[in-house]
């Protein structure tokens, strides 16, 4: 069974994931990691010269190849959850964590410098929220709250994982 990791961009995915991956002696794979590795083109490149649509089909192609991972806590970028088609295949090969963290949590935490939907602009990342929470809900096998510590969302994961 694999742990899927969803959220908004900023929430916590990739540095909550690799812990958790740690702490339950899991493998971890980063989807934004692999497209970089498979395309040999940073993500802010891929935006900038193909174009968002673009992106998002190589990211589904991305989900559906990591829907094949055995025992391995996947994060997932941001967007993950806008192709059906990936994310129910991914979906089915385990458990969908969303990592809910209230936006001005995000604003406060992350550097958006490399994040190039974003780009410290906190209207964006509020439209974008609006506009995806429904997604990462409907999605969600368990809501993880990740509004204090990372140390605190970890302990309350493995408790949830525990029972589930
Ligand atoms: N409770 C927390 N959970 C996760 N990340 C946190 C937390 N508190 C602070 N951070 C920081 O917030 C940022 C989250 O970025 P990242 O893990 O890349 O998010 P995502 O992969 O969802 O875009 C990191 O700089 C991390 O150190
Ligand atoms: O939310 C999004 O649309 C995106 C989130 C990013 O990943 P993180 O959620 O890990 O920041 C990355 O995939 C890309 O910049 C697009
Ligand atoms: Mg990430």
């Amino acid at each position: 069974m694999n742990i899927i990791l969803i959220g908004m961009p900023g929430s916590g995915k990739t540095t909550i994931g690799k812990r958790l991956a740690d702490i339950l002696g899991m493998d971890f794979r980063d989807l934004d990691c692999m497209i970089e590795e498979e395309t040999g083109r940073s993500i802010p490149d891929i935006f900038r010269e193909s174009g968002e649509s673009h992106f998002r089909d190589i990211e589904e192609s991305v989900c559906r190849k990591a829907a094949s991972f055995e025992n391995t806590v996947i994060s997932t970028g941001g967007g993950a959850i806008l192709r059906q088609g990936g994310m129910s295949l991914l979906k089915e090969s385990g458990k969908v964590v969303f990592l809910d963290t209230p936006v001005d949590t995000i604003l406060e935490r992350t550097d958006f410098s490399g994040r190039p939907l974003l780009k410290d602009d906190a209207g964006r990342i509020r439209r974008l929220h609006e506009e995806r929470i429904s997604l990462y809900r409907l999605y969600a096998d368990i809501v993880l709250d990740n509004a204090g510590s990372a140390d605190e969302t970890l302990k309350n994961a493995v408790n949830v994982l525990d029972r589930v």
